[in-house]
């Protein structure tokens, strides 16, 4: 059976697809929510007005998952680690599929590198493309990139998750599908602060052309495929997140914009990748001019004219990645 770990919007969304083909168990960390989506066969407090079908199993007790069936991770990115390193004895074995988004603040890891430094005997792969959960779980057509390093488990995951709404596709390029989706959502905070501020449409397109050279640069530099870059992973969900009021990471980037306090209890991957990505690239030698300026503005080191002040008044230079 697929068990999918997180009973977050992204997490019971999946669960809900998933169903179609076959049980399913969704595990949430606490046992009152568990009892909550047992007895209501909703998920009000992540995914409102969704039904939960009979074949979802609920449960807050993690038992050994399978090493033949997938296990998805679909909690935040900041805490994965935690997750594995609390529930070895249960996911070691595993063939575990990340379904964050994001970088490791403290080391600059992404979700497979974590996977693989805490459970080596695991197979690590990630889930990732443009696709809102609330889309998923009203049944909407979506399609998401697989990208698992080991080719034969990565065909044998495209086949697990693929669902009649969820068109899954493959790739062994790791680092680019995970680049992609965690350097869209720093993106996504800087276009919603510039619309915020009332920058324009105009203003959006430029920060997402030159956003997108930005993400290529780094992703290249690590050993991605600059065609990944160019996929759902990637530009796919640059496009979905900077243009969505869906888009938690927009609509925060929205309320920086118009000088809004936001619900701090809102899962924001791209604040703090932001810092990850800064700090990576300084290491490397990257310039990342764009995740700057967003990275301090998100820190309140600037408002957006001044980030945009900053950008503008840059050096010209020739139009390349
Ligand atoms: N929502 C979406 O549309 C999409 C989300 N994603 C990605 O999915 C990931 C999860 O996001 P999403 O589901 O939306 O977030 P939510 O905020 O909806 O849910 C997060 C889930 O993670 C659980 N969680 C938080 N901390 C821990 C912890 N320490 N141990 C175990 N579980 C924990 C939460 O439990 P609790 O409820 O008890 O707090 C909750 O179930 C993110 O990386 C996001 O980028 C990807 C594509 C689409
Ligand atoms: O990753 C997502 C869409 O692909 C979800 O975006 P947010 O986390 O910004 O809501």
């Amino acid at each position: 059976m697929i068990t999918v770990l997180g009973a977050g919007a992204f997490g019971t969304a999946l669960a809900i697809s998933l169903a179609h083909k076959g049980p399913v168990r969704l595990w949430a960390r606490n046992a009152g929510h568990a009892t909550e989506m047992q007895k209501t066969r909703r998920n009000e407090r992540r995914l409102p007005g969704v039904d939960l079908p009979e074949n979802i199993t609920i449960t807050a007790d993690l038992e050994p998952v399978s090493d033949q069936h997938p296990t998805l991770l679909a909690v935040p990115m900041q805490r994965l680690r935690s997750v594995l390193t609390d529930y070895t004895d249960a996911l070691s074995g595993g063939m575990l599929v990340a379904c964050c988004k994001g970088m490791e603040l403290s080391t600059g890891m992404g979700p497979t590198q974590i996977i693989g430094a805490e459970l080596p005997g695991a197979t690590p792969a990630i889930l990732t493309g443009p696709s809102f959960a609330a889309d998923i779980a009203r049944g909407l057509p979506t399609a998401l990139t697989l990208a698992c390093a080991d080719e034969t488990a990565g065909e044998s995951l495209q086949q697990a998750l693929n669902t009649p709404n969820l068109r899954i596709y493959r790739t062994t390029d790791v680092t680019g599908a995970e680049l992609g989706g965690a350097l869209k959502n720093v993106m996504a905070i800087g276009c919603g602060a510039v619309i915020g501020a009332g920058l324009g449409d105009s203003a959006r397109a430029a920060l997402m052309t030159r956003g997108f050279a930005e993400m290529a640069r780094m992703a290249t530099a690590l050993g991605a495929r600059p065609e990944t870059l160019s996929g759902l992973s990637g530009f796919g969900d640059l496009v979905l997140t900077c243009t969505s009021d869906q888009s938690r990471n927009y609509r925060f980037g929205l309320s920086l914009g118009r000088n809004e306090t936001f619900d701090s209890s809102v899962t924001v991957e791209g604040a703090a990748t932001a810092r990850a990505v800064c700090n990576r690239a300084a290491k490397m030698e990257i310039d990342m001019p764009i995740s700057r300026a967003i990275t301090a503005l998100i820190s309140g080191e600037l408002q957006v004219d001044q980030a945009m002040d900053m950008l503008l008044s840059r050096p010209l230079k020739e139009e390349r990645c």
